[in-house]
């Protein structure tokens, strides 16, 4: 990773997959357009191959695979035990397949977010696309937010909208979203930075 401020925001992306959103941060962090650095990339799936992706970056990886794990709060007590190592600004949900312990979440309040691939409030949890369409919704589209322990709802801080087509599938649709999503989370994390810094004497 290129070298960046001395006080760049640290961040720890949690992942399950392949990660892409996670890779449109590492781009604007290398593009200047983010003044942040990536501690580290954590994934609770063996075979997310955002893990692969980060490591081609030079970025530290660790994986805590949930299925090791008796119960959710082992887990959860497990990954705050990791995150803690780097001592994060931001802990950054990027396609992150878990839900997260009430202990989790109030461990990270407020450093905490995620962004989920609809226009919240509709459309918390799964399968957003097509619940979209059945919906016979003229616009979507996916919100940056901070996490908390009610499920997607917690504040929203950054939104981006794409049209409906006529003849979208789930598959079309989410494609269109996730472009924007890739724009969408280095804008959210940009604007945290930046009125966290304007907040600092
Ligand atoms: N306490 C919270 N945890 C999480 C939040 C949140 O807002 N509060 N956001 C999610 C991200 N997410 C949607 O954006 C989401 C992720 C996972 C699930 C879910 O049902 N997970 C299942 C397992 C699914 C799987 O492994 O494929 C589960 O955890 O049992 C719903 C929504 C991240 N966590
Ligand atoms: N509930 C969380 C959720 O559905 N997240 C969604 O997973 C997709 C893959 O992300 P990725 O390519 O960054 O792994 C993205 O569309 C993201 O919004």
């Amino acid at each position: 990773m290129s070298e960046q401020s001395s006080n760049a925001a640290r961040l720890v992306i949690l992942i399950s997959g392949r990660g892409s959103n996670m890779l449109s941060i590492i781009q604007a962090i290398q593009e200047k357009h983010l003044d942040a650095q990536i501690a580290a990339v954590i994934s609770n799936r063996p075979d997310a191959a955002g893990i692969v992706s980060a490591q081609q970056a030079g970025i530290d990886t660790q994986l805590l695979d949930h299925k090791s794990f008796e119960s959710r709060e082992a887990f959860d007590a497990s990954l705050i035990q990791v995150i803690d190592r780097y001592q994060p600004d931001y802990v950054v949900l990027a396609g992150f397949m878990r839900i997260l312990t009430a202990e989790f979440v109030a461990h990270y309040a407020g450093k905490l977010i995620n962004i989920h691939p609809s226009l919240l409030p509709k459309f918390k949890g799964l399968h957003t696309h097509q619940r979209a369409l059945e919906a016979g919704e003229s616009e979507h589209g996916a919100s940056v937010h901070f996490v908390t322990a009610e499920l997607d709802d917690g504040p929203v801080i950054l939104q981006a909208k794409v049209p409906v087509m006529a003849d979208d599938s789930a598959e079309t649709l989410a494609a269109r979203v996730l472009e924007q999503e890739h724009m969408l989370y280095p804008a959210a994390l940009k604007k945290l930075i930046d009125e966290a810094k304007a907040n600092t004497p």
